[in-house]
């Protein structure tokens, strides 16, 4: 059986860091690292990731904000609110939850972020400044990836990695910072000839592809080890069930290290993005 990356303990690791981190800014700085969410629309899935990162950056003893916009908020009401936490001294992180109404043009949002606040890392600054092995703020989602799979793999030198998915928040980052640690990076997707045979391959594969159970136990060889990003909401019987991209059971009999769905890379998203917000408030001292 493979080992079991426990997301949950390990990001517990993580937030306890930050706690102490946020003790040492207020001690020596007085300042509160303060995280604002904004969340537009009602879709019950952001509410509960919204919830939780409030939650989180609560019991680390960080400061948060929450605005909730409704549905029909217009692109210069949100371009404005942007504008206002940028010019607040008290917010260091900006995150603004993705994906927005179809109205709304994402990619204005994003850039209207300060950089220094872009504690998501999708600002164009940021994208670049990690495509050329520089970032200070890395994405979440993969910068969780990183932490979990330096459990299993310290020197990541040489490892073939399969990424599936190219989307600009988890596959293309994933796969940078994956470069940047010298492994050797194939990137998946919708239109990959033979993606089986790809993963078969891979001593590590990173499935971000949002398709249930997408990856069975053929795709893997034995020993690998198995990121699975994928979060997939599943009506059983009227009850809401969180599914990964890979099918867990038949994998875990054959993958070297697996992560489960819920309890893995989830939690180390949100502990990531705490750890991003410090970063921001050390480099937005004066
Ligand atoms: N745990 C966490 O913290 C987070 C989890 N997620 C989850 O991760 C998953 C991916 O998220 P995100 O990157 O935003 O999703 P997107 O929908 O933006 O991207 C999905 C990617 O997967 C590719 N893909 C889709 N179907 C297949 C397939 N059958 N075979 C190979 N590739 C495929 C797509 O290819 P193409 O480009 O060709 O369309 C695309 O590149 C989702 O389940 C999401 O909920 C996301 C963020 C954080
Ligand atoms: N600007 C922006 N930044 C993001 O980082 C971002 C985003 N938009 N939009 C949506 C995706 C998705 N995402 C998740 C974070 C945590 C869990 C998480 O904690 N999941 C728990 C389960 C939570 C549940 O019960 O639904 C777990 O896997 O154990 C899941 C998904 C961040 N995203
Ligand atoms: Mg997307």
């Amino acid at each position: 059986m493979a080992q079991l990356l426990d997301g949950k303990q390990l990001s517990a690791q993580v937030l306890q860091e930050v706690a102490s981190e946020v003790e040492l800014l207020r001690a020596e700085y007085g300042i509160v690292p303060t995280l604002a969410v904004v969340l537009v629309g009602e879709d019950p899935a952001s509410q509960v990731y919204v919830r939780n990162k409030v939650k989180r950056a609560e019991e680390a003893g960080m400061g948060s904000i929450e605005h909730r916009l409704d549905a029909g908020t217009t692109q210069d009401t949100l371009n404005e609110l942007i504008d206002h936490l940028n010019n607040d001294p008290q917010v260091h992180g900006i995150l603004v939850q993705l994906p927005l109404p179809s109205h709304l043009n994402e990619d204005e949002v994003i850039a209207a972020i300060n950089p220094a606040k872009d504690v998501d890392g999708f600002h164009p600054l940021n994208v670049g400044a990690l495509a050329s092995g520089r970032a200070s703020l890395v994405p979440c989602t993969p910068q969780g990836c990183m932490i979990m799979l330096r459990q299993i793999h310290p020197d990541l030198s040489g490892q073939n990695v399969v990424v599936v998915g190219r989307s600009n928040i988890v596959g293309k980052p994933m796969a940078a910072l994956l470069l940047q640690a010298d492994c050797t990076v194939t990137i998946a997707h919708s239109r990959t000839k033979n993606i089986e045979s790809l993963c078969r391959n891979a001593d590590i594969v990173v499935a971000a592809a949002g398709r249930a159970e997408l990856i069975n136990a053929d795709w893997i060889k034995p020993g690998a080890t198995v990121i699975d990003v994928g979060i997939n909401a599943i009506d059983v019987d009227g009850k809401r069930k969180l599914m990964g991209d890979v099918a867990f059971e038949s994998v875990a009999r054959i993958a070297g290290a697996i992560t489960p769905v819920p309890g893995g890379v989830g939690p180390m998203t949100i502990a990531c993005l705490l750890l991003n917000t410090i970063r921001a408030a050390k480099d937005q001292l004066s």
